[in-house]
């Protein structure tokens, strides 16, 4: 496997992450999740209702695509529904795996951040291996290492909101503060540039569900998402050049062509 991304020590070729909630049908997220070549899918275990999207059908249908689950707490607000879900989660999957979200906020869906350093030590000390959705702050991302975990989700912008990477700054901060640490922009990417953009900051991978979901073509876009992130990993090892003020011409012109 070439450059392969490690989480808690499992080694993945893919560098996306695909959330499966809100597609048209289920076999449009199959189609998707295979197209898009995910490695990961991540399943909320409190969001799922209705006929499919409940129960042992829809967790054997999730086992069946092929790629690793990582449950995810989306919708928790507090940290012992947090933790509950986590559990539960580790019970219907039989792995420890947690994409620990506390949501602290209705209008920006913005992670509780104190809720979430507790929820994290908790279930560090459980066993799970937590990969939390966080904002790009430093110091809260050092109390995330602290409660035990060896992943950092930063959001990019608010859940759903396609808005693509709001703070370049913050995000450029946190890969230089943790070079040792796989990060994942998790949330609020829009389009394919976007999430090369991320990788070209040094990214270790992206997760996305909106983008692909509501796509009039979600595995086509699943596709382009794919090609996406891999480009920009391979422009992120190709060490692009420093962008300058001033023009540099592209063809050095050595003394001057002499014209009849
Ligand atoms: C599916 C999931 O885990 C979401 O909570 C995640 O944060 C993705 O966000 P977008 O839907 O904005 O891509």
């Amino acid at each position: 496997m070439i450059d392969p991304l490690d989480f808690y020590g499992t080694r993945l070729s893919s560098r996306l992450l695909l959330g499966t909630a809100q597609y048209p049908s289920p076999a449009i997220l199959a189609e998707a999740v295979r197209g898009s070549g995910a490695g990961i899918v991540t399943v909320s275990l409190r969001r799922e209702s209705g006929a499919l999207r409940s129960g042992q059908d829809f967790w054997q249908f999730i086992r069946g695509l092929g790629a690793r689950i990582l449950p995810n707490t989306a919708g928790c607000h507090s940290v012992k529904e947090a933790v509950t879900t986590a559990q539960m989660a580790r019970e219907v999957f039989g792995i420890g795996w947690i994409k620990l979200e506390v949501i602290g906020e209705a209008d920006t869906l913005q992670p509780d951040v104190f809720g979430l350093v507790e929820a994290a030590r908790i279930l560090s000390a459980d066993g799970f291996e937590v990969f939390p959705y966080t904002t790009e702050d430093l110091v809260v991302a050092e109390r995330l290492v602290e409660a035990g975990c060896r992943v950092l989700m930063p959001w990019g912008a608010p859940i759903g909101s396609g808005r693509g990477l709001n703070n370049v700054f913050g995000l450029r901060a946190m890969r230089a503060h943790f070079p040792g640490i796989p990060l994942v922009v998790d949330a609020g990417i829009g389009t394919p540039s976007q999430a090369a953009a991320a990788m070209e900051l040094g990214y270790d991978a992206v997760l996305l569900n909106t983008a692909v979901a509501k796509a009039g073509d979600p595995a086509l876009m699943a596709r382009a998402f794919a090609m996406a992130i891999e480009a920009g990993r391979l422009a992120f090892r190709a060490d692009p050049m420093e962008p300058r003020d001033m023009a540099v011409p592209s063809t050095p012109v050595l003394g001057k062509a002499l014209l009849a």
